[in-house]
């Protein structure tokens, strides 16, 4: 029996057990074996004993939402309230203790909202359930960053010193460094903009460090030395978080305007159901999901009824999503771009997916409409 089964007998146990002086050291032995048994959870796993122990959570829907922060800062309250799952909540820490998936349905979307245990200090080095925890968000699309109103900023730069640490970059984007390790030729080095943070010997000294004398090296960014490290190590996420202040009904009002003006953040209250609408239209903007409507010759597009696709998504994966056969079959696409998108970088983004269809043997025609 797995640690979470245990629990979750002993549980159902003290359920069962009626309270009175009888049965009082009974329940006295249970409680503590649920103690200790809560407290071998949160112990670094030797092997791979957690494995299967609930973290394995398929991806489903449109996109994924992982719900990270420290104990008791109201996630399972979230989850709960958001989807039609109900994640137990209480006022004593570490409540939950394993990945709990909800879905929140949101403009036609899917989205998958995943409930984690909470996350103290030294979670990448193994504490607690810290490093599955971490694992399930670096799978995410967006990661919300739940926070307690009441408890200042220290949980926010702990958790963000956390999720640095394990190379996961918070909304920042993948440096425009070129960066190709090469046979032979020693380190030839470019910059198309003027540089503040980095120059070609520093550049030098940091590939040196990591033992590689021939490279092409192509900054097209003013980027920072640690920009650059992260771009030859490699395999960083660059993770859209919102940081998520709940509690606001503890705190002043000054306080709830101060944090409201924060970058990246949205203040709400699970307790009074405050402000969870615009927290929605913010995960949405931050999710950043495209929208495709289809329509017959001659009609107008039915708008209830969207193709939800990630960003970058090309004409390919949406003939995948009507069906599987039509991408080998398909000649061309008639492709309007809806009014919000208009921004030139989301319009070049969507004129070089329909490009994408070049390789299905055809062209596209684009066309604006609402223009
Ligand atoms: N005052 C107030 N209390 C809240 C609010 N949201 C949640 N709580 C309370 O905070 C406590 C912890 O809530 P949980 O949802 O269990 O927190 P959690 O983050 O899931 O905690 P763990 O699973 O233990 O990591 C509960 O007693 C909730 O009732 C809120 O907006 N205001
Ligand atoms: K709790
Ligand atoms: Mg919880």
């Amino acid at each position: 029996m797995g640690i979470l089964e245990k629990i979750s007998e002993i549980e159902k146990e003290i359920a069962r057990t009626q309270k009175n002086k009888a049965t009082e050291y009974h329940l006295g032995l249970l409680k503590a074996k649920l103690a200790k048994y809560r407290a071998q959870l949160l112990e670094p796993s030797k092997s791979s004993a957690v494995k299967g122990e609930g973290f394995d959570v398929m991806k489903s829907g449109d996109a994924r939402v992982a719900l990270i922060g420290f104990p008791s800062v109201g996630k399972s309250t979230f989850l709960s309230l958001m989807t039609s799952t109900a994640s137990e909540a209480a006022s004593y820490e570490f409540t939950t203790l394993t990945c709990i998936p909800g879905v929140i349905e949101y403009k036609g979307a899917n989205i998958q909202l995943l409930d984690l245990p909470g996350i103290i200090e030294g979670a990448a080095q193994g504490k607690g359930r810290g490093r599955q925890v971490i694992a399930v968000a670096r799978t995410a699309d967006v990661v919300i960053m739940m926070l307690d109103a009441t408890k200042g900023e220290v949980q926010r730069c702990l958790l963000e010193r956390e999720l640095e640490s394990v190379g996961i970059r918070l909304n920042k984007s993948k440096p425009n460094i070129y960066f190709k390790p090469k046979k032979g030729g020693g380190i030839s080095f470019n910059s198309t903009v003027t540089l503040t943070q980095c120059s070609e010997k520093l550049v030098q000294l940091i590939l040196h460090e990591y033992k590689i004398f021939n490279a092409e090296v192509l900054f097209r960014e003013d980027c920072s030395p640690d920009e650059f490290i992260d771009v030859i190590v490699g395999n960083r996420v660059y993770m859209p978080c919102l940081y998520v202040y709940n509690k606001i009904d503890q705190i002043s009002m000054e306080e709830v305007d101060r944090l409201a003006r924060r970058p990246h953040s949205v203040v709400i209250s699970c307790g009074m159901k405050l402000n969870l609408d615009y927290l929605l239209e913010k995960l949405w903007e931050y999710l950043a999901l495209t929208c495709i409507y289809t329509k017959k010759r001659g009609q107008r597009p039915d708008f209830t009824d969207a193709i939800i696709l990630r960003k970058g998504a090309s004409v390919e994966h949406v003939c995948h999503r009507i069906h599987r056969s039509l991408a080998s079959q398909f000649k061309y696409a008639l492709v309007w771009i809806l009014e919000n998108l208009l921004s030139p970088s989301h319009a070049s983004t969507h004129l070089n997916s329909s490009r994408n269809c070049s390789s299905l043997r055809s062209v596209c025609a684009v066309g604006y409409i609402f223009g």
